[in-house]
C-alpha cells in the first residue's frame, strides 16, 4: 500500500471557485482514474515540466494546481483537480464531479486491470457529472514499451465505443501532455465564447490530428 500524500485541500475542504462555474473565468479540469494510473505524476509534468521519479506516494482526498494557457490568443485559466484514486476516497471524488467542466479518465497500459476499470469509471462519471462535460480518455505511461499490456487499438476501439478523444500519454517523458491539455482548453474556450462566425471546434477531429502528427504512439 503506496504512503498518503495529503492534498493540498485535504479533507471535505472545497476550492474558492466551487460552485460558481457560471461567474467564474477558471475552468475546472478533474483528473480521475486508478490509484498508481499517474494523475499526480501527469499534473506535475504539464504544471512543471517535471517528472516525479521514485516511490509512490498516493493522493489523499484530493489536490489542485493553477495553469494558464494561451488557445488562440486568449487566455484560459485552469484549475487542476488531482483526485485520489483508491476506493476509499471515492465519495471525496463524487462531490467534486458536479463542479467539473472537463474530466481526464487515465488508465495505464502496463496495468490491465486499470483499463478494465475504465467503464465502471465511466458509469460513475454518467452518474455524477455534468451531462455535457469535456471528457477525454488517456492511456498514459507509454514510455514503458517493455511492460505494456494494453495494445494502443483497445484504447482506441473503448474510447470510440463511448464516443470519447483518446490519446496516449507519458508523463514520464512528456508524450502528448501538453496536448491532452491544450485540447481540453481549446474545448472550453470554444464553447465559452460561442462566438457566431467561427466554425464548431471539434475535439475528437483535434486530437486525432494532432496525435497523427505527432507520429506518436504506434506499438
Ligand atoms: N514509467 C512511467 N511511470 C509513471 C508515469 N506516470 C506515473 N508513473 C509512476 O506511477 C506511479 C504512480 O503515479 P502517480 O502519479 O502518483 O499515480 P496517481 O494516479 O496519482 O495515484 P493515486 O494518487 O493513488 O490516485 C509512480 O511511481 C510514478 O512514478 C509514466 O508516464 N511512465
Amino acid at each position: 500500500m503506496p504512503a498518503p500524500r495529503m492534498g493540498l485541500l485535504g479533507w471535505r475542504q472545497v476550492p474558492a471557485v466551487m460552485g460558481l462555474p457560471s461567474q467564474n473565468p477558471v475552468s475546472n479540469v478533474m483528473l480521475v482514474g486508478d490509484s498508481g494510473v499517474g494523475k499526480t505524476c501527469l499534473l506535475v509534468r504539464f504544471k512543471d515540466g517535471a517528472f516525479l521519479a521514485g516511490s509512490f506516494i498516493s493522493t489523499v482526498g484530493i489536490d489542485f494546481r493553477n495553469k494558464v494557457l494561451t488557445v488562440d490568443g486568449v487566455k484560459v485559466k485552469l484549475q487542476i483537480w488531482d483526485t485520489a484514486g483508491q476506493e476509499r476516497f471515492r465519495s471525496v471524488t463524487h462531490a467534486y464531479y458536479r463542479d467539473a467542466h472537463a474530466l481526464l479518465l487515465l488508465y495505464d497500459v502496463t496495468n490491465k486491470a486499470s483499463f478494465d476499470n475504465i467503464q465502471a469509471w465511466l458509469t460513475e462519471i454518467h452518474e455524477y457529472a455534468q451531462q455535457d462535460v469535456v471528457l477525454m480518455l488517456l492511456g498514459n505511461k507509454v514510455d514503458s514499451t517493455q511492460d505494456r499490456v494494453v495494445k494502443r487499438e483497445d484504447g482506441e476501439k473503448l474510447a470510440k465505443e463511448y464516443g470519447v478523444p483518446f490519446m496516449e500519454t507519458s508523463a514520464k517523458s512528456g508524450l502528448n501532455v501538453e496536448l491532452a491539455f491544450t485540447a481540453i482548453a481549446k474545448e472550453l474556450k470554444h464553447r465559452s465564447m460561442k462566438l457566431p462566425n467561427e466554425p464548431k471546434f471539434k475535439l475528437h477531429d483535434y486530437v486525432k490530428k494532432e496525435v497523427r502528427g505527432s507520429g506518436c504512439c504506434r506499438s
